[in-house]
């Protein structure tokens, strides 16, 4: 089974994050990072900076590569890595998929307009913690989930056997 590959982008500084409520499409009405589908020819790193540009119009030279979540049952089968940046450059603007956006307070996250499995693994994520998460979904509800962090050097291999 070929699973859909996302990509999950957290621009961060000190002790916020910034986060957009998705307005069309998959998630619509919830907050979330960037990102989205990566394309066929390009590479995920690729995909997941031509995404935070689509969405937010900000640029980015490095991603910090910290979480492989693996989806399984509905609402669709997919993996999604995450990454996150101090670093961008560029206006930041809202976009079609994503308005308004703002940045949040690590102790502020709006959770409860979120997937409901973010809250397993933000602390890893805000806290730069390498992370390998596997949420099993049935319908709306979380049914299974299986979380764990990783060292650096693992998820690389990870990622790596992955692309
Ligand atoms: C189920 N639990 C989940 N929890 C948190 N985030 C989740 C998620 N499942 C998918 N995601 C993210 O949601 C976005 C969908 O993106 P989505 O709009 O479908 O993709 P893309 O922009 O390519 O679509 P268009 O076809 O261009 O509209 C993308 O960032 C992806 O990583």
């Amino acid at each position: 089974m070929k699973r859909k590959v996302y990509t999950l982008i957290f621009v961060k500084k000190h002790n916020e994050v910034l986060l957009g409520l998705k307005v069309r499409g998959f998630g619509v009405g919830l907050w979330n990072g960037f990102g989205g589908k990566v394309e066929t020819g390009e590479s995920i790193h690729e995909g997941a900076k031509r995404e935070l540009k689509e969405e937010s119009n900000l640029n980015v030279n490095s991603l910090e590569h910290v979480g492989i979540i693996t989806y399984e049952g509905d609402p669709c089968q997919s993996v999604v890595h995450v990454f996150t940046t101090y670093n961008t450059a560029g206006q930041l603007k809202v976009s079609e998929e994503m308005n308004p956006i703002t940045w949040y307070k690590f102790n502020d996250i709006p959770y409860q307009k979120m997937w409901p499995d973010a809250k397993l693994w933000y602390p890893y994520m805000l806290q730069d913690k390498y992370f390998v998460a596997v949420i099993k979904y049935i319908g709306a509800k979380i049914s299974e989930t299986f979380i764990t962090p990783c060292d650096a050097n693992k998820i690389q291999t990870v990622f790596k056997s992955m692309v």
